[in-house]
C-alpha cells in the first residue's frame, strides 16, 4: 500500500485506524522570532510541519495523523501537505486531516482529539516544533502505551545543573534572582514528544482542564492531575524542540549529518 494523504475535512473516517497522531502546529513562534508561523518554516527547504508529519507516519503504528492549523490557516496548511508527499518509502496507508488551531497548545490539542474517531485506542500528541524525532522513538512510546501504560513520555536526564529560584516581577525584573533550592538532577528528566495515551485517558484529561480552566505544558502533566499515573521512555536527542534561533542551526546540522549517512 501506498501512503495517502486525505486533508479533505474537519473529521477522519476511521474505518481502520488503530493508533492516531495529533500534531499541534498552531503556534506563532515568538521566540523564533518574526516570520511565518513556526510549522510552515523551512528546514533543508522542507516545511517543520511536513518534517513532524512524516516522523509520525514513518511508524507503521500511525494511521491517522491529524494536524492542528493555525487558526486561520487550515487552507493553506491543507495546500502545502498536498504538495509535500509523505515518502516514497512508506508501506503502510496513513491519513492526514487537518483541523484548525487555537489559541493555547492545550486547545489546539483538544481540537485535534475531536477530530480523533473512537475507533481510535491509542493517541499521539507530538509538536510540529519537534520534526527530526525519530522514528524508533516514536515506536518505543506507541509500545509502551499498548503495553498497557495509559500515559509515556519520552525524556532525556538533564545535562545541567537545576536550580529554584524566586522570581524578580514587576519593578524588580531584572534583578539577580535569589537562590531558594537545588534539586537532585538524578530525580529529574526533560521531557519531549511524541507523548502517548490511551485515548479514554487523554479525552479525560483535557476534559478536567477544560472545566478547571487551569492550563499545563504538556499532555502528561494533564493526566497526572487525574491522579493517573505516567511513565517515561528514552527520548531522543535528536527530538530537540525548535524554540529558539540556534535551534534552528542545530536541526540543519542533524538534517545534514543524516544526510551525508544516508549517501546522498
Ligand atoms: N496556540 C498554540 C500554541 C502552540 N501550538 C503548538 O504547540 C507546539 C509547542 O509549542 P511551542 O514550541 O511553544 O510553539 P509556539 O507556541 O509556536 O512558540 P512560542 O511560544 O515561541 O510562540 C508547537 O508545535 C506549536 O505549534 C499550537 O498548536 N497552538
Ligand atoms: C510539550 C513539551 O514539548 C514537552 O516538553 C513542552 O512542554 C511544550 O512547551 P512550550 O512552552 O509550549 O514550548
Amino acid at each position: 500500500m501506498s501512503a495517502t494523504q486525505d486533508h479533505g475535512g474537519s473529521g477522519a473516517s476511521g474505518r481502520t485506524a488503530r493508533t492516531a497522531a495529533v500534531i499541534p502546529a498552531a503556534g506563532r513562534g515568538v521566540r523564533l522570532g518574526p516570520g511565518a508561523p513556526k510549522a510552515l518554516r523551512p528546514l533543508s527547504g522542507t516545511p517543520m510541519l511536513v518534517h513532524a508529519v512524516r516522523a509520525m507516519a514513518g511508524s507503521r503504528s500511525v494511521s491517522l495523523v491529524v494536524v492542528v492549523a493555525p487558526p486561520d490557516g487550515a487552507d493553506e496548511v491543507r495546500l502545502l501537505l498536498d504538495a509535500y508527499p509523505l515518502s516514497g518509502s512508506l508501506t503502510h496507508t496513513t491519513e492526514v486531516v487537518v483541523v484548525p488551531g487555537g489559541e493555547t497548545r492545550q486547545e489546539s490539542v483538544r481540537k485535534g482529539l475531536a477530530a480523533v474517531p473512537e475507533t481510535v485506542t491509542t493517541v499521539l500528541v507530538h509538536d510540529a516544533a519537534r520534526p527530526l524525532v525519530p522514528v524508533d522513538t516514536v515506536d518505543a512510546v506507541v509500545a509502551a502505551v499498548r503495553d498497557g501504560a495509559p500515559a509515556v513520555v519520552p525524556a532525556l536526564p538533564l545535562a545541567d545543573t537545576v536550580k529554584e529560584v524566586e522570581p524578580r516581577t514587576g519593578e524588580r525584573t531584572g534583578e539577580p534572582e535569589p537562590v531558594v533550592g537545588t534539586p537532585d538532577r538524578a530525580l529529574l528528566r526533560a521531557v519531549q514528544t511524541p507523548q502517548g495515551f490511551d485515548r479514554a485517558t487523554l479525552v479525560a484529561a483535557h476534559e478536567k482542564i477544560a472545566l478547571e480552566g487551569d492550563g499545563a505544558t504538556d499532555d502528561a502533566g494533564m493526566v497526572e492531575r487525574l491522579g493517573v499515573e505516567v511513565v517515561v521512555v528514552p527520548g531522543h536527542e535528536e527530538a530537540f524542540k525548535v524554540t529558539r534561533p540556534l535551534d534552528l542551526v542545530l536541526a540543519e546540522a542533524v538534517l545534514a549529518r543524516r544526510r551525508a549517512n544516508d549517501g546522498f
